[in-house]
């Protein structure tokens, strides 16, 4: 799949605040950026964590209120030229250890379970999920489900009220890709599929494709037709970078189904931004 596309335009120009300011949300194989100007979503990219040296530098920097990079191979945005300097940075994070860094710096403000008005949650829920379902909900209303489809592939849904219903973790497509190659002697890394494989497959790149997308793809079609039973109503929002091949999957699989669910390829950070502007208040 190539590079995420920019979030839903659902920001308006009346926001009186055009400042610049970043959301960064720290998933568990990379971070993830998004540079906002007020309530408008400017870009959003993707960069490996950082270690500690190369961090502590790039925030030394930023502290000092000096160069965006502090000389840091960063993979920023490529206009970030026209970022200001010392930008808020807010982060939604679930990766503890990656999280000491980030607090140095001057203008950073973590986003906690407390901060969202959800109900019914439970102490280690993870907060990209909780920001999805803020994201989905401001976006489509409540009761929604969300399948974030990231390293781990998450289903987390809300009831009309914005009260979590549940959900489910299970290994997400690259994860399970690699643990077939890194646990078996003749299974090779195939790379991400850019179209659905035959389910009955005839070559073995083929057939952990197949198994993987087709495994995964049922699953979560199951997950939707039960919340559907449960909740008619409800918006189904797909996200996360195996969001592309799992809409694809629905669509040839359960057609009418596919038509209803909505890909929102950046809700984490529409999550992020509602969270912001009712503090900022
Ligand atoms: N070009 C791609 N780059 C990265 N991941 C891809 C790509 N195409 C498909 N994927 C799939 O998308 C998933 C990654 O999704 P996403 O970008 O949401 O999360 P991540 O960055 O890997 O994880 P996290 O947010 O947990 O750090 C992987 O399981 C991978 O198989
Ligand atoms: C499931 C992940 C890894 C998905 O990124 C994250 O949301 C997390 O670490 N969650 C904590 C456990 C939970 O959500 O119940
Ligand atoms: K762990």
């Amino acid at each position: 799949m190539q590079g995420h596309p920019t979030m839903s335009k659902t920001a308006t120009e009346s926001g009186s605040d055009h400042h610049n300011w970043l959301a960064l949300s720290i998933g568990n194989s990379r971070l993830h950026w998004a540079w906002f100007k007020g309530e408008i979503c400017k870009q959003v990219w993707h960069s490996p964590h950082l270690d500690q040296s190369a961090g502590s530098k790039l925030i030394h920097a930023w502290n000092r209120g000096e160069l965006w990079c502090g000389g840091i191979e960063f993979p920023g945005p490529p206009e970030f030229e026209e970022i200001a300097p010392n930008p808020p940075l807010w982060i939604a994070c679930v990766v503890p250890q990656q999280l000491a860094l980030w607090q140095s710096y001057q203008r950073f403000n973590l986003i906690t379970l407390a901060d969202l008005p959800l109900l019914g949650l439970y102490p280690t829920l993870g907060i990209d999920r909780a920001l999805a379902l803020v994201g989905a909900a401001t976006e489509s209303g409540w009761p929604v489900l969300v399948v974030d489809a990231g390293t781990a592939l998450t289903l987390t849904g809300a009831d009309p009220e914005g009260r979590l219903v549940g959900g489910a973790i299970l290994p997400g497509f690259g994860l399970q890709l690699q643990s077939l190659s890194e646990n078996t002697a003749a299974l090779p890394r195939v790379t991400f599929p850019t179209s659905l494989p035959p389910r009955w497959a005839l070559t073995t790149a083929e057939a952990i494709a197949s198994g993987v997308i087709y495994g995964i793809g049922s699953g979560v079609r199951d997950f939707i037709n039960d919340w559907k039973e449960r909740f008619p109503t409800s918006a189904v929002v797909i996200t996360g970078g195996g969001g592309e091949i799992l809409l694809r999957y629905l669509q040839e699989s359960a057609s009418e189904m596919a038509k209803q669910a909505i890909a929102m390829p950046n809700l984490i950070f529409s999550g992020i931004r509602c969270i912001k502007q009712q503090q900022s208040g």
